[in-house]
């Protein structure tokens, strides 16, 4: 079956900084990746290796030097591929009210008439377990794991097919966090949505992911089902981060 995102020979590369542009430096090299509906698939490693530049590229908010990025759905980029982040506070404006800035996610897509944004946005917030009062409340009255809920109703809104969350639940206590992995599992079950899931926490690759992308110095250095790579890994280094995992 046709997955739902191909990535192919992707290569990102950025201005060297410095008084005289050098060069450019090359942080994502030769990344080729699917993503199949319903799938979830974890992209994991060190910091700077270059997680957030793939997301970015596959959300279309990244440049991308060569390669290709192939989504199969209808609909323009900006509507299938969402991102969810660690803070969505910062995202969100803290003078509007956390109803309004769905709507405006809704009118910005034009999902439904104007009419009718209102009576979705209670139904997405009622879809990420938040009651109706949220709607015209503030982000700031809102505990990390509702902000989280917030951020993934306001992707949602979009009616997107792929969700990329960016280290989205790394700030949480570990039993909100499991609350908004289950809902994610949820929204996989229910919506078939698919999801690339950015993290540097192996236990929840572990827990949540179908399937594994290893990146090390912009390059993928294994990829797999986490069954197979957990229980036998083949690069070295992913011997050492599932060690380190262990402890
Ligand atoms: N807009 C940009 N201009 C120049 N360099 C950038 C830009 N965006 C990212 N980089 C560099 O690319 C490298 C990879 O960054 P990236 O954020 O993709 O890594 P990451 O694996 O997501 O790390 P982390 O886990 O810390 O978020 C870093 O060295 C970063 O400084």
């Amino acid at each position: 079956m046709t997955p739902l995102l191909s990535v192919r020979n992707l290569h990102v590369s950025y201005p060297e900084n410095g008084v005289f542009r050098r060069g450019w430096r090359s942080i994502v090299k030769d990344v080729s990746l699917t993503v199949g509906n319903g799938e979830i698939v974890g992209l994991i490693g060190e910091s700077g290796s270059g997680k957030s530049t793939i997301a970015r590229a596959v959300a279309g908010l990244a440049p991308v030097s060569s390669g290709a990025i192939e989504l199969t759905g209808n609909g323009p980029r900006a509507r299938q591929v969402q991102m969810i982040f660690q803070d969505p506070f910062a995202s969100l404006d803290p003078r509007m009210s956390v109803g309004r800035q769905i709507a405006e996610v809704l009118a910005i897509h034009a999902i439904c008439a104007k009419d009718e944004r209102r009576a979705r946005t209670l139904a997405l917030l009622a879809r990420v377990g938040l009651p109706e009062s949220a709607y015209d409340r503030l982000p700031h009255a809102f505990s990390g794991g509702q902000r989280a809920r917030i951020g993934i109703a306001r992707a949602l809104a979009a009616e997107p097919r792929l969700l990329i969350a960016d280290e989205a639940t790394a700030a949480l206590d570990v039993s909100v966090q499991a609350q908004v992995l289950n809902l994610l599992m949820d929204l996989r079950d229910d919506l078939g949505l698919s999801l690339l899931f950015i993290t540097h926490d192996l236990a929840v690759v572990g827990v949540l992911c179908d399937r594994a992308v290893v990146l090390r110095h912009g390059e993928i250095v294994e990829q797999g089902t986490v069954a197979e790579m957990f229980a036998a890994p083949q690069n070295e280094y992913t011997k050492t981060l599932l060690e380190a995992h262990r402890g």
